[in-house]
């Protein structure tokens, strides 16, 4: 059993089924939860809440049923809702300590628990300016501290990189890699982006039109092109006389940046890289499998497996 799981859950609005017999498992660890805007990712997390009564199926979350178990499972889950809706006039201070009191921690406690989750999302100096003058950026990562603040088991992060420019996004996504991993509570992330989770997250889910495309370790989803990039330490143009040596070999071989890309077709020729490097008197510093990218694997076709 997972953090999470799902057994064939449908959830009908008025109009729309925004999921459609969606049996789902989030495993331990980070886990991505990718699909276009209006896959039903938003609904997903608001049934896993509790939050919505779903019209058909099972679901658990640390083992609890969100029907009945809503604010026991409300006790041990943080979630980052997608949209703006930190009150202007509040300071990021008062509004975390607010919400870890919400979730049950006695005040000292909480006034504890906020100074330390503040520090952690880097708002520790403008922690007593009101919200509404935070950047984009800022009001996203007081939300994340909301969501750690009471030491939850499991977070869900709706859209948490959302209108955050490239800086941003790379702290949030390491932020997240640091609740996941450093932190060891279980994180489900939310996306519109294939790409943009591949390094942070352990495990990928793929939803469309509320059905389920794919469930998998990331590692297994990108899985490796049979391709190396060759580093190699040596006076400037070293790197094009060792693809240029390899070429002559019958190697394919092709420059990427300062690095060398190069076809493995048979395993002799990481044994032919290793002796040429060697033989230019040149020092071998990195030999690196290629994995595809998540947005080349979907180009594949690999979506609709
Ligand atoms: N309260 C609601 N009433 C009716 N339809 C809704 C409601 N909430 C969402 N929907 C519809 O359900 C579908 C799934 O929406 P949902 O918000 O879960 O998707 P999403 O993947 O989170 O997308 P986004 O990132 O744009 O929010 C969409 O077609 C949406 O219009």
């Amino acid at each position: 059993m997972g953090v999470a799981d799902t057994q064939h859950l449908t959830m009908q609005y008025r109009q729309v089924r925004a999921l459609d017999d969606l049996t789902l498992s989030v495993p331990e660890g980070i886990t991505g939860v990718i699909g276009v805007n209006g896959a039903g990712k938003s609904t997903l997390i608001k049934v896993l809440l509790g939050l919505l009564r779903p019209t058909g199926g099972a679901v658990r979350v640390l083992g609890l049923d969100p029907a009945t178990q809503g604010s026991a499972i409300r006790a041990r889950v943080g979630y980052m809702p997608e949209h703006d809706v930190l009150p202007a006039d509040v300071s990021a201070a008062d509004f975390v300590m607010h919400m870890a009191m919400m979730s049950g921690l006695p005040r000292a406690a909480a006034r504890e628990r906020t100074s330390d989750a503040l520090r952690h999302v880097g708002l520790a100096e403008e922690r007593h300016r009101p919200m509404g003058g935070y950047s984009t950026g800022m009001k996203q990562r007081a939300k994340l501290a909301q969501t750690i603040v009471h030491s939850p088991q499991l977070v869900l992060l709706d859209e948490p990189t959302n209108g955050l420019d490239p800086r941003a996004r790379d702290d949030m996504l390491d932020l997240i890699g640091r609740i996941g991993h450093d932190f060891g509570i279980s994180v489900m992330v939310t996306s519109h982006l294939l790409g943009e989770l591949e390094r942070t997250v352990d495990h990928v889910i793929v939803i469309d039109a509320g059905h389920l495309l794919r469930s998998e370790r990331t590692q297994d989803l990108t899985e490796t092109t049979g391709n190396v990039l060759v580093e190699v330490l040596g006076p400037p143009g070293s790197d094009q006389r060792i693809g240029q040596a390899l070429v002559e070999r019958g190697v394919q071989a092709w420059p990427v940046g300062d690095r060398i890309e190069v076809r493995i077709d048979r395993p002799e020729t990481l044994d032919l890289i290793r002796d040429l490097v060697a033989g230019h008197g040149l020092g071998l510093v990195r030999l690196q499998e290629v994995h595809h990218s998540l947005e080349e694997v979907f180009a594949q076709g690999g979506g609709q497996r």
